[in-house]
């Protein structure tokens, strides 16, 4: 049995993406290591074991964007779903970067008990995942940590989802489109850096001229977690 540290466990309405609007149970990893300089998440970056909790029983004190996290196998948190009368069927497992645990035995448990399963990573690490599972990355260009998407983790993608808060960007990622062989049933959507006015504007824009998806990360907008 595999244990994952993690560092909460919520239902909310999926904001981002080509299922903006689900309602989903969200899995959020702790660890990241490749240090995006926007990131709304840096509270997962560190797996820092002074903020180990001893069980999973603390996620239910947790306060929102704390570093604190814990370990818990595969069928804990499916336990923890019940304990906590979850009703999403669509489940999303995301962090920090959950690609950097091999996830085989947890999407296979979590498909086999009948839920839609959806991974949003960077694509910096192997995706170790069950066939059947959504896989959203989210593409990360020149970043602090020196890490790069992998051409196998945008072959292995449903769903491009990137990040742009600027031209540079466009053109960084219509670079690494053009490197790769992407299908066309794949979906791009273009997911403004904050609800910054700029960003959003290049982001229409761009989808409109492409006809791509625009992900504005509903739930920013409408006060949910
Ligand atoms: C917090 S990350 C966690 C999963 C994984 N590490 C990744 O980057 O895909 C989830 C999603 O949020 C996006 N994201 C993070 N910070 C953001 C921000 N400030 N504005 C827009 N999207 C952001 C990421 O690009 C990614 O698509
Ligand atoms: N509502 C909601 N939707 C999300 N979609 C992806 C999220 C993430 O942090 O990965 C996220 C999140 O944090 N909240
Ligand atoms: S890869 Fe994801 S979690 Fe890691 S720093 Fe970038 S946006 Fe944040
Ligand atoms: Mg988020």
């Amino acid at each position: 049995m595999i244990y994952y540290p993690i560092n909460e466990i919520f239902q909310s309405i999926q904001g981002e993406g080509v299922f903006t609007g689900t309602p989903a149970i969200f899995i959020r990893m702790q660890g990241c290591d490749v240090g995006c300089s926007w990131c709304d998440t840096k509270n997962t970056w560190c797996l820092d074991y002074e903020k180990k909790l001893p069980d999973s029983s603390y996620l239910h004190q947790k306060s929102d964007n704390s570093d604190s996290w814990t370990m818990m196998s595969s069928m804990e948190i499916f336990k923890y779903f019940s304990e906590k009368n979850y009703s999403p069927q669509h489940v999303i497992i995301t962090g920090g970067e959950p690609c950097l645990y091999s996830l085989l035995e947890l999407t296979d448990i979590l498909i086999g008990k009948g839920y839609y399963v959806q991974l949003e990573t960077s694509g910096t690490r192997e995706i170790k995942v069950h066939e059947n599972v959504w896989v959203t990355v989210s593409p990360k260009i020149g970043m602090r940590g020196g890490l790069v998407v992998l051409p196998e983790s945008i072959n292995r993608a449903n769903e491009i989802k990137y990040p742009i808060g600027k031209e540079k960007h466009i053109e960084d990622l219509d670079c690494m489109l053009k490197k790769s062989n992407i299908g066309n049933d794949v979906q791009i959507c273009l997911q403004p850096i904050n609800q910054n006015k700029n960003s959003t504007k290049l982001a229409i824009k761009t989808c409109i001229d492409r006809g791509w998806r625009l992900s504005v990360q509903l739930h920013k907008y409408i006060g949910l977690k």
